[in-house]
């Protein structure tokens, strides 16, 4: 395969073709990391079925002159709805990690969200983020660490630098199954680390008495709860939305406790498996809490159809994963740019074929709203 004028192998026309070609640069470590999900993946697998078994059902003749893929999101308005979803360790993908994301998106506009166990430190990234003119949101994903007076300081960190919002992650209190991981021995190699969180010391271990759970007993003892959530708020002047909610009852929960926004999420099936696809979570937490507050979901979101299919459910916005990783892995900044420039060309695409001229009017494009 040969390169093209901007460094890019030829022949990566989709999503598809990026994660293919990223396999020949990525060691097994790192797509063992990368790419896998809990156990036996197959909540992992069903995010992106479930979003290819919904059909389109277009109407023609449609006025589309002076379209667009504008939405309105925490008080701005962003020129498409596709945000990079926060993913640890990206230097493990490229010597640029994070930088490289970080640029891509805020010049393709799109929103970016930093993981907490980023490989660089937060402040060069809102460096990078800020300084484009036409960048999309920045916000900081947050796992609440047992020290509160740590997690405390990172949001203050997080403020200082600009960012603009924080996304609490809330299904994760222990990492799932990660069979694939395991089985490849996934170490992290020297030099790349979760460096923002340096200096945080690890509660001592709990004297456990036979018998008892390390999970439960000892790790599990400092689990964020429902009143963690309103601890965050009272913390921060910034915006605080929820990552990892797949409950309807849980959305309703949420909206309670003040939260800005909800991302539907089961973290790209990397902690419980066999629970359902996002794409069939989605419509029972909309109309749970209706217009209250933004929802943005993510999983398995791999092509323009998946994005206006997920708008046409009742999300605002759409987080994307892997693919970003297999971009940055082939070719850093650009890889990454050409990821998201694909898949907003193909939300253009697909939007125009179902006669949408805004995302406003995506859900007349679903066969379920107009053969149901
Ligand atoms: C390699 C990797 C690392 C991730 N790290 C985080 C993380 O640090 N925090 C978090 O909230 N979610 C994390 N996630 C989950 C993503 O934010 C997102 O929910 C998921 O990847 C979306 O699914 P997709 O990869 O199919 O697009 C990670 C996902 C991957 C693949
Ligand atoms: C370091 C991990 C806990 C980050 C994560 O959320 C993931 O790998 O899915």
């Amino acid at each position: 395969m040969g390169t093209d004028v901007s460094g890019l192998p030829e022949g990566l026309v989709n999503l598809a073709d990026h994660e293919a070609h990223s396999a020949t640069v990525l060691d097994a470590n790192a797509q063992a990391y990368f790419n896998g999900g809990a156990a036996d993946e197959i909540t992992l697998r069903e995010n992106v079925l479930a979003w290819q078994r919904i059909p389109l059902w277009p109407r023609v003749l449609r006025p589309l002159a002076g379209g667009h893929t504008r939405v309105k999101l925490l008080g701005r308005t962003l020129a498409h709805p596709i945000l990079i979803a926060p993913m640890a360790y990206q230097r493990l993908a490229h010597p640029h990690g994070e930088l490289a994301t970080a640029l891509a998106a805020a010049v393709l506009g799109a929103g970016l969200v930093l993981s907490t166990q980023a490989s660089t430190p937060l402040e060069d990234v809102a460096q990078v983020v800020l300084g484009e003119a036409d960048r999309g949101p920045l916000w900081l994903q947050l796992y609440l660490q047992p020290d509160r007076g740590f997690t405390r300081a990172l949001v203050q960190r997080a403020e200082a630098a600009g960012y603009e919002a924080l996304v609490l992650t809330v299904d994760a209190p222990v990492n799932g199954a990660r069979d694939r991981e395991r089985r490849a021995g996934f170490t992290l190699p020297p030099g790349i680390s979760a460096v923002n969180l340096q200096g945080l010391q690890a509660p001592a271990p709990a004297a456990l008495r036979p018998g008892q759970s390390p999970l439960f007993d000892d790790l599990l003892t400092h689990a964020p709860s429902w009143d963690d959530v309103i601890w965050l708020r009272e913390q921060t002047r910034l915006p605080v939305l929820l990552k990892g909610i797949t409950h309807p009852a849980d959305a309703k929960q949420a909206l309670a406790c003040g939260v800005a926004g909800l991302i539907v999420s089961n973290h790209g099936g990397r902690t419980l498996d066999t629970l359902p696809a996002t794409a069939t979570l989605l419509p029972a937490i909309a109309q749970a809490v209706g217009d209250a507050l933004p929802l943005l979901v993510d999983g398995g979101i791999r092509r323009g159809t998946d994005v206006l299919k997920a708008i046409a459910l009742g999300a605002t916005a759409v987080l994307v994963g892997r693919p970003v990783i297999h971009g940055l892995a082939i070719a850093g900044a650009t890889g990454v740019a050409h990821v998201i420039r694909l898949l907003r060309d193909e939300l253009e695409i697909a939007m125009a074929l179902s006669g949408c001229r805004t995302l406003d009017e995506a859900s007349a494009a679903l066969w379920s709203r107009q053969s149901g």
